[in-house]
């Protein structure tokens, strides 16, 4: 099965371009005021003309309410929502259901038990996403950069549907690929030169990483 690919925190147009050759799956918009890759809605609704048909526009938010919902999905109408907060899955449930849409349910590992979170969320989520938990002192609960010990996600093959998040890169890609073996990935501080700055060279180099970690796997 092809990998999913989402490059997460997009803001230019260069970026989601750089994105779009590299054959990303997935865009991701930010909507969260304290990041450095917080979008206006309108904004992102520009640029997800630019990928609609090539790529699913994901709108990430974090706790929201229904009117901020409301708002991001009436300004740029985003393939899927990611959850990236504490949403319970009552909430969860309530979103997909207000909006019609497939909703990625994030969560932060750092051990085998955080893991056991995810079930109660199995039926009701479209997909998950597992981040490293944010470094003590983020204000992020996403896009820091760091990693979790990919091990724990080895028993989850064919199981659940996810991405695999949390400081990647290009250097790290191919260890990641090959101890997990997920259905998609996705990346954010690994593309960037500083914080919310994508980099279009590093987009590149992050592809070529995939395509070359991948070709060996298929070898
Ligand atoms: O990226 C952010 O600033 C962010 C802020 C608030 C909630 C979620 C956020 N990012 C979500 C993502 O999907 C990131 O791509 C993911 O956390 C991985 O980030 P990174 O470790 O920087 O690659």
């Amino acid at each position: 099965m092809a990998l999913d690919i989402k490059i997460c925190g997009l803001k230019t147009d260069e970026a989601l371009a750089a994105a779009l050759a590299g054959g990303a799956s997935h865009v991701g918009f930010i909507f969260f005021q304290k990041s450095p890759r917080n979008i206006d809605p309108i904004e992102a609704g520009r640029l997800r003309e630019t990928a609609r048909g090539r790529a699913k526009a994901v709108a990430v938010t974090v706790d929201a309410d229904d009117e901020t919902l409301d708002h991001i999905v009436a300004s740029m109408s985003p393939d899927m929502l990611q959850l990236h907060g504490h949403e319970t899955v009552e909430r969860v449930a309530e979103v997909k259901a207000r909006y019609g849409l497939p909703v990625m349910k994030a969560f932060a590992i750092r051990e085998a038990a955080d893991l056991d979170a995810i079930a109660p969320y199995v039926s009701v989520a479209d997909r998950f996403l597992f981040d490293a938990k944010p470094p003590v002192g983020s204000e992020l609960p996403g896009g820091n950069g760091v990693s979790f010990d990919w091990r724990l996600l080895a028993g989850l093959e064919g199981q659940v549907d996810y991405m695999l998040s949390g400081g990647l890169n290009a250097a790290n890609i191919g260890e990641a690929l090959r101890l997990t073996n997920p259905p998609g990935i996705d990346i954010s501080s690994g593309v960037e030169s500083a914080p919310g700055v994508k980099d279009v060279a590093l987009i590149d180099g992050f592809f070529r990483a995939v395509r070359a970690a991948t070709d060996n796997r298929a070898a």
